[in-house]
């Protein structure tokens, strides 16, 4: 929640890892460690009623996805299909934190940075491999780059895209989830998208409507 909340969130997490010091056991742990992001549902559509809501994982593999479909020259598209892998990892031990649950952006900040920490050097022994994937997730997270803007484009994007499915496929009322989204894409081809998926939302509203 906003600096103004004063609820205390209230979220358990697993322990962190503690490194066995065996290389080959630790990999392994973060290997498993995947399968919650694989397991674990987006808190926003679980808190929305969704049922059969995408996971994690789901999300973050449609954003590697749109990242291929980006015909900007001046992005490098296979950096910008690994930050979109990455940038929610951290939620594999902090769980997926929405705007709304009583913690502010630099106490979310906190649990996501001292999850990846976990990852790298405990698991992963701070191997070139797991220094590449931090640099990745602090860049998304800096949201400086270009490419780091164009992934957070498209983190909003394919929630508003995912918004329309369940609104179709089960008539859930989601408007917040466009309003968060849609008025903040800020590059040119996402904001194509994304009045493209406002107009289709529109049609398929209207032809209910006339139903
Ligand atoms: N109820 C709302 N939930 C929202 C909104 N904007 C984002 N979210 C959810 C979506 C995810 O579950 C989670 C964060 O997603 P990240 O991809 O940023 O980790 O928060 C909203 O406006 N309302
Ligand atoms: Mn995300």
């Amino acid at each position: 929640m906003d600096s103004s909340s004063s609820a205390t969130p209230i979220r358990t997490f697993p322990p962190l890892y503690k490194s066995t010091g065996d290389e080959k056991k630790d990999m392994l742990a973060f290997i498993h460690v995947i399968e919650r992001l694989k397991t674990q549902k987006r808190t926003g559509w679980v808190n929305n009623n969704v049922s059969g809501p995408e996971s994690i994982a789901d999300h973050m593999y449609r954003m590697a996805m749109l990242s291929m479909l980006v015909d900007d020259q001046s992005l490098d598209v296979s950096k910008c299909v690994m930050i979109a892998l990455v940038h929610d990892l951290a939620e594999a031990q902090v769980g997926d934190i929405t705007p709304h649950e009583g913690f502010t952006k630099a106490e979310k900040h906190k649990l996501e940075e001292d999850a990846m920490k976990s990852f790298v050097h405990d698991m992963l022994h701070g191997s070139p491999a797991a220094q590449r994937i931090f640099a990745l997730w602090k860049e998304y997270e800096e949201g400086v780059t270009p490419e780091a803007k164009f992934v957070k484009d498209l983190d909003k994007f394919e929630m508003a895209t995912q918004a329309s499915e369940y609104e179709c496929d089960q008539k859930t009322p989601l408007q917040q989830f466009f309003d968060s989204s849609i008025p903040r894409l800020r590059h040119p081809q996402v904001q194509s998208w994304g009045e493209t998926l406002m107009q289709e939302r529109e049609d398929v509203q209207r032809q209910r409507q006339q139903q």
